[in-house]
């Protein structure tokens, strides 16, 4: 029989406290401590420890997701209304009921200063407001409020799937299979249909006995004009850049129209009015990239987080053993903050999507060239061999560095032979871009089989995205995949651990090896052709001593100057 009892806590303790089990102190006192529950801080238990070699409980780990998949519901449409006015000496008034306010949009906008999805995971299911009803003395419904949802920049939004009421034929079809229930004809099934369905669309007046309302005749429904269309599906948005202005996801529905619409010289007073339009409903998903400038990308316990603290403010999570990292981490290289940092000049593109300042008015980028005040770095879950098999946390987490404009490779001088370390991450970097390129042609031709089908069914006189390049299933020709998407970014290795014993001969290897890259006489580790080898260069480094960091920031700000 399986043991009832739960696992020793001499095994999970280690895990829950790291503090207690530190290389100091007996085993005896740590016990005691974790048993009697003393209440010293951790930094008493541990060695004095550093920014760079931090006790294991010292890190902040901020909340982050990325992915979230959400319910949108535009706002329904306020009915419109039917009243008379009545007044003393006035009993019996001309219409005058109000209409219908609209319903509310559901926007995106991709925001600087995100990092994360989490507060949307949260949600699941975003509302907008229903317009008001109309009311007497032609008093108009409010329109219903409009939400904008705002994600963060490198969001990739892809639509599952929609519901449109107003098209929606379930109800006719279940009230058909009633009628046909009755053996009615055909014929007269479908007219008494045809009539259903437009009564479906207007409200009596509610004082009206049942026969009065069968003898009304509803005229046809009046022809609208819409200020927002719905865009056509299945919508894919690609937010690699702030956008300036909210992107319109699902329309709300328009309100409908008082009687004092439907008065003519034969009707005088309009006992119906018109319903307010339902609204659309969607289902989306998100999927954040994010966008940093460098990403680390390495073996487990490499020193990649190490190595972040040294360059930058972060207080990601160190520690000796594999998967300390769980989610991705950003810190930021401040080049001018004039405190012991290298005053670097530096200079970006202003199109370039991490780093672009747009005109709070125009939405275009400000200038053409902008002096670079810092750079991001983004630190990801170790990888091992066969990541892409999903071993260890898989590369699910690469998709985080794929739009980085430089990779690092962070390779541990003291784990073995360094060559074979950097060809086994570039393996596995060449397989994640081959899978990504094959689902994204799979994607492109599932939208183009969608888009001819007709399947978007809903009107587009126009372009409803302000930025329209983000409209990624309109693009008609992918070219054929090459590997190139992430072999042809710069890089450069970063060997860490250079303080420890055999590193020196690891790395002169290793730089030898990069040497016969860049010369051409050795393929680029990841076999593909065409594949970014100008300047593969190895800086050694002690992460965990600050020493030889410097370096990288200059490498990286010129491959990243290009
Ligand atoms: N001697 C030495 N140790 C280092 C150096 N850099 C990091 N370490 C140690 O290596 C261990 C792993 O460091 P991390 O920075 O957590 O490694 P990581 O690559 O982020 O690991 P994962 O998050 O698991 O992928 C820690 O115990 C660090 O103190 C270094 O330059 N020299
Ligand atoms: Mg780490």
């Amino acid at each position: 029989m399986a043991c009832r009892c739960g696992p020793s806590p001499r095994v999970i303790l280690p895990f829950l406290y790291p503090a207690l089990f530190s290389a100091n102190g007996s085993h005896a006192a740590r016990v005691r401590l974790a048993v009697t529950g003393a209440r010293r801080s951790s930094s008493e238990a541990t060695s004095p420890s550093s920014r760079l070699n931090p006790a294991p409980d010292d890190f902040s780990q901020p909340y982050f997701a990325d992915k979230a998949k959400l319910e949108l519901y535009a706002g329904p449409g306020g009915n419109g209304c039917i009243s008379f006015r009545r007044e003393a000496y006035m009993e019996d008034g001309p219409p005058n009921g109000g209409d219908g306010g609209h319903g509310g949009n559901v926007y995106i906008q991709a925001v600087r200063g995100e990092n994360s999805l989490h507060k949307l995971t949260r949600r699941r299911f975003i509302r907008a407001g229903r317009g008001k009803n109309g009311q007497g003395s032609n008093r108009g419904g409010m329109r219903g409020d409009d939400v904008v949802i705002t994600v963060p920049v490198g969001t990739v939004v892809t639509e599952l799937s929609r519901a449109n009421p107003e098209q929606d034929s379930a109800f006719l079809d279940s009230r058909r299979v009633q009628m046909q229930e009755t053996n009615s004809p055909d014929e007269t099934i479908e007219e008494d249909l045809a009539d259903e369905r437009k009564r479906q669309k207007w409200i009596l007046y509610p004082g009206i006995s049942s026969s009065e309302a069968k003898k009304i005749v509803v005229p046809e429904l009046p022809t609208r004009d819409r200020l927002y269309y719905q865009p056509r599906g299945p919508i894919r948005l690609d937010l690699s850049k702030p956008t300036p202005r909210p992107i319109l996801l699902a329309v709300g529905g328009i309100g409908g129209l008082g009687n004092p619409h439907f008065v003519s010289k034969e009707r005088r007073k309009p006992m119906f009015a018109t319903k307010g339009e339902q609204a659309i409903s969607m289902q989306i998903e998100l999927e954040l990239k994010l966008l940093a400038d460098i990403g680390l990308v390495g073996l487990p316990n490499a020193g990649k987080s190490t190595l972040l603290r040294a360059l930058t403010n972060s207080r990601t999570r160190v520690g000796n053993w594999a998967f300390t990292t769980l989610q991705p981490n950003i810190g930021t290289v401040v080049l001018d903050n004039n405190k012991g940092r290298p005053i670097l000049t530096s200079f970006r593109r202003s199109d370039d999507p991490r780093t672009t300042d747009l005109d709070s008015l125009t939405g275009e980028p400000t200038s053409d060239l902008v002096r670079r005040t810092r750079f991001t770095i983004a630190d990801i879950p170790g990888l091992i061999e066969g990541a892409h098999l999903d071993k260890g946390l898989g590369i699910e987490f690469l998709r985080h560095v794929e739009r980085a404009g430089v990779l690092a490779f962070v390779i541990d001088l003291g784990a073995g032979d360094a060559v074979k370390a950097l060809k086994a991450l570039w393996n596995e970097v060449g397989l994640y871009a081959q899978m990504r390129e094959e689902e994204e042609r799979a994607r492109e031709a599932e939208a183009r089989v969608d888009w001819s089908s007709g399947a978007g069914t809903d009107v587009v006189p126009g372009d409803y995205f302000p930025l329209s390049g983000q409209i990624l299933s309109e693009v008609p020709d992918e070219p054929e995949p090459t590997g190139l998407e992430i072999a042809a970014k710069p890089w450069f290795v970063v060997a860490t651990k250079g303080d420890l014993p055999n590193a020196q001969p690891n790395f002169k290897e290793l730089r030898a090896y990069l040497d016969a890259v860049t010369r051409g006489d050795e393929p680029h580790p990841s076999g593909v052709e065409g594949a970014w080898t100008k300047d593969c260069t190895a800086i050694p480094v002690s992460a965990i001593n600050g020493q030889g960091v410097d370096r990288i920031i200059h490498w990286s700000v010129g491959l990243l100057d290009g």
